[in-house]
Formats: structure tokens, C-alpha cells, sequence
């Protein structure tokens, strides 16, 4: 776990004073070698990262926000991640980018150490599992991306809002054999809240529901589809566009044309492979451009905390 000590303790283990050690932090002159030997001995066994406040002394910025994502490799959270970025630099933070794995004793285990470290804020994709209780002590420097939970900033996507579009727009083309792949409803923005949507449409307009459930990976979508296929679907709505690939690659090594994909998201990598295909742009970028001024505002300014959903739209 990490270490509380200070710069003055290491400088008191060494029996130096407090500047000695920090001339042998920013690696300077005028510290005898075996002085500078005996310090960084101390360091390394107390296992010392400098603290805040300390790195601020080095010159480095004394501002830090940490971002957790779920996955590194979310072309989504990536998007938002990028749109981010620039905000915080321009304000003179420093980010860290952590990963929970969709593990909420991951995220607790973060959230102590960026305490431990006094870090200024925390932007957390959120996940179904993460409980108020463990956040609610970081409302004033904390805002969820993609999930809200009373009592928290939060910046969410229309994922019931997304499913309509893309029904709309099938019906409007007369296709009415319309399946869908989802994820688990334990997931319940991507899973639950698209499902739900997708069901209560068929619901509405009378029409019979095809569903396959996976997870958020190509494989899902090339493996599931061949169900729906049996049913004779003429369009396949996916969770997520990471989906769609995938079953739109079952449909291209099959040869098999005339059903149309969609997805949600509004991937380039989609557009670019299959631009046949329809999405939605759930806002991204826009979401994390959002979480990062929202954050920024209750550090700068102690602004209110506030809940937000960006609106989806098809995609062009
Ligand atoms: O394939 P991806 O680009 O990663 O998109 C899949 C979905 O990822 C995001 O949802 C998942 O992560 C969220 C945290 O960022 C979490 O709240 C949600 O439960 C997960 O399903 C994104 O929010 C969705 O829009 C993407 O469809």
C-alpha cells in the first residue's frame, strides 16, 4: 500500500534538512555523493513518491485529475477520454487515466490511493455495482460518466432514446422483422435500458420481438446473429456498434445481403468497414467534453453539482 510520508520525514531519516532532499529529488548539484547516497537509501526503503505538494516544490503541476475508464480498449470511453483531455490541460491539470475492469473493488481501491495523494478530482465511468456509499464522500470533486447515481454529477447517454431513433427510422423504411443483440440487463444503461427500449417498441407497433443476448465484444455479434437469421429478420439492431462489426462480418463471410445492421455508437471503424450500415451518435466526445467542464467547474468555482444526458442522433 502507499506510503503518508512527507518530504520533512525522509529528510529526517537521512539527518538532513528538508532542502537536501529536495535538491536530490530534482537531481541537483550540491549535495555531497554519499549524502545523496544515504537519501535516495531512505527513499527507496520507505518505498517515497513524492506527494503533491512535493512535486509542486520539483516544478511539476500541483494540479491532478484522475480519469477511470472500465476498459482501456473502449472505443467509446477512448473517444470521450480524447474530448477530455484538452480541457484539463488547458486549466493546468495533469491527468491520470486508471481502469476499473468493471470491478468495483478496483475503483475502491483507486478512489484510497488518489486519496492517499490528495488528487483535486476524479472523472469514473460508471458501471452497475458501484454504490452510492463508496462515492458519496467525493460529490464535490467526482462526476460519473455514463451511469447516474442520486446525489452525484453525472453526464449519461440516451440509450433508450438511441433504440427509438434506429426503430423509427426501420419502420419508416417498412421493415418490421427487426431483431436486436443486446448484453446482459445486469448491465443497465447498454444492457437493460437499450433491451427494454427495444421490447416496449416491438410492444407498441405490434411487432413480434427477436432477441439475442451477448456481450460487448465483435465475437457476440458475429456468433448471435445467426440466430435472428433463422427468424428471418430483415434488420438486426445491436447494443453497440463493437457488436455490429461483428455481425456484420458474419453477414459479409456468409455473403449473405439484405438485412440491415445497425448499432449505436457511431464508431469510425464501423463507418469506415461497413458504411452501409446505420448508427447513432450517442455523444462521445460530447459526454466527455461535458464531464471535464463539469468537473473543472466544481473545482474552480464550487459550482452545484449537476445530472445531464446528452441526446442521441442517427447518424449521417
Ligand atoms: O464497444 P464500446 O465502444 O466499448 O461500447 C460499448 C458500450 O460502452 C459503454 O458502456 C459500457 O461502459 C460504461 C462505462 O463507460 C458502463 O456504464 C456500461 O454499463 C457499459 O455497458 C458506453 O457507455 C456504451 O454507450 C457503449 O455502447
Amino acid at each position: 500500500m502507499q506510503n503518508r510520508l512527507t518530504i520533512n520525514d525522509i529528510a529526517r531519516l537521512s539527518g538532513v534538512g528538508k532542502s537536501t532532499v529536495s535538491r536530490v529529488l530534482n537531481n541537483e548539484g550540491n549535495v555531497s555523493p554519499q549524502t545523496r547516497e544515504r537519501v535516495l537509501q531512505v527513499i527507496e526503503q520507505q518505498h517515497f513518491s513524492p506527494s503533491k505538494s512535493a512535486r509542486a516544490m520539483r516544478g511539476f503541476s500541483d494540479k491532478i485529475v484522475a480519469i477511470i475508464v472500465s476498459r482501456l480498449d473502449s472505443p467509446s470511453e477512448n473517444q470521450a477520454v480524447r474530448a477530455m483531455l484538452p480541457l484539463f490541460y488547458q486549466q493546468g491539470y495533469d491527468p491520470i487515466v486508471l481502469e476499473s475492469q468493471f470491478s468495483a473493488e478496483r475503483v475502491k481501491e483507486h478512489l484510497q490511493v488518489l486519496k492517499q495523494r490528495n488528487i483535486d478530482g476524479v472523472v469514473l465511468f460508471g458501471f452497475t455495482g458501484l454504490s452510492a456509499q463508496m462515492l458519496t464522500p467525493w460529490q464535490d470533486k467526482l462526476v460519473m460518466l455514463a451511469r447516474d447515481i442520486p446525489g452525484l454529477s453525472s453526464v449519461c447517454y440516451d440509450d433508450a432514446g438511441a433504440v427509438h431513433l434506429l426503430m423509427q427510422k426501420l419502420l419508416a423504411q417498412n421493415l418490421r422483422e427487426i431483431g436486436f443483440i443486446g448484453v446482459s440487463p445486469q448491465d443497465t444503461t447498454t444492457g437493460q435500458r437499450r433491451s427494454e427500449a427495444y421490447q416496449a417498441f416491438c410492444q407498441e407497433q405490434g411487432l413480434t420481438a427477436h432477441m439475442a443476448l451477448g456481450e460487448l465484444t465483435y465475437q457476440s455479434g458475429f456468433e448471435l446473429i445467426p440466430q435472428l437469421l433463422k427468424s428471418n429478420v430483415q434488420a438486426v439492431i445491436c447494443a453497440s456498434d463493437t457488436i455490429a462489426i461483428g455481425a456484420q462480418k458474419y453477414l459479409q463471410q456468409q455473403q449473405i445481403t439484405g438485412v440491415q445492421v445497425c448499432g449505436i455508437g457511431n464508431n469510425p471503424l464501423l463507418r469506415f468497414l461497413f458504411p452501409e450500415s446505420l448508427s447513432v451518435e450517442l455523444g462521445y466526445g460530447e459526454g466527455g467534453e461535458a464531464a471535464a467542464k463539469q468537473l473543472l467547474a466544481q473545482l474552480n468555482d464550487s459550482a452545484p453539482l449537476q445530472q445531464r444526458i446528452i441526446p442521441g442522433k442517427l447518424s449521417a
